[in-house]
């Protein structure tokens, strides 16, 4: 169970965004969705979330189609995304921007028992924010709003969570910290699909990646598997030079 993307493609005028791309995300696991600037990963995003209507293809959550429904359906049903630039609430506190998408979580799900504030509290502390749950969101260094985006997203109890670039803006250590919540969130059953520059957390976060090269997936595999793959070593670089790539890659990767 999880996410499926099957057949994607896109067109903008006479440009193929995305090329009949298969993807998935299982729960339980970290996904990883990687590639060259470019390559379509921020379209594939928009596709599953209901922004970017495909020319053809599908999306299901658990096996349900919900290529029809429009993002808000997708988001009652369970899924969430942070974006590639930070979308707080920048005049609201830290606080406030958990308990304001706890408070719609609960309007739209009626047996929700945690109120707003319970939820903002658990997750202010599971993600070590209680210290700076007073500061206003556009006061915040981008590493720390990463993480918010992150407690504002898993206040919609997610069972599918996209996440856009997360670590961009972070440092080194609150990368590790913040790879290690990726693990602890898909252990708790939902299905994370990252797209993410960062090899150093997506290699030591990841179960398994999605390599996407000018639109078309051009593999599929374990962190070792894609790290060993000639097709991706020659995206990233260039070159079709095997051994020469390889050399580069293991210093980038
Ligand atoms: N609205 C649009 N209209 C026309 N072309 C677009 C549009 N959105 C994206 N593209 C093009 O589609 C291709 C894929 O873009 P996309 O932003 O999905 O790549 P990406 O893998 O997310 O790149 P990056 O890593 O730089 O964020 C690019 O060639 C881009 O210029």
């Amino acid at each position: 169970m999880g996410l499926e993307v099957e057949g994607v493609t896109v067109r903008f005028g006479g440009h193929t965004a995305l090329n009949n791309v298969d993807i998935w995300a299982h729960e339980g696991k970290v996904t990883g969705l990687i590639g060259p600037n470019g390559a379509g990963k921020t379209t594939i995003f928009n596709v599953i979330t209901g922004l970017q209507p495909p020319s053809s293809g599908h999306v299901r959550m658990d096996g349900r189609d919900v290529g029809k429904l429009a993002p808000y359906r997708r988001a009652r049903l369970g899924m969430a995304r942070t974006f590639q630039r930070l979308e707080l609430f920048g005049s609201l506190s830290v606080r406030e921007n958990i308990q304001v998408a706890a408070a719609q979580y609960r309007r739209l799900h009626r047996g929700t028992k945690e109120t707003p504030q319970d939820t903002a509290a658990r997750l202010l502390h599971r993600l070590d924010l209680t210290s700076i749950a007073h500061v206003r969101a556009d006061q915040l260094p981008t590493g720390q709003g990463r993480v918010v985006e992150l407690a504002r997203a898993l206040a919609c109890r997610p069972k599918i969570l996209l996440l856009d670039e997360p670590a961009s803006g972070q440092d080194d250590e609150e990368t590790r910290g913040f790879g290690q919540l990726l693990r602890e969130i898909a252990a708790d059953g939902v299905a994370v699909l990252l797209v993410e520059h960062d090899m150093d957390l997506v290699m030591n976060t990841c179960d398994e990646l999605h390599v996407l090269d000018f639109g078309k997936k051009i593999a599929n595999g374990t962190c070792d598997e894609i790290r060993n793959n000639a097709a991706v070593q020659a995206a990233y670089l260039g070159t079709a030079d095997a051994a020469e790539a390889d050399e580069v890659l293991q210093e980038t990767v």
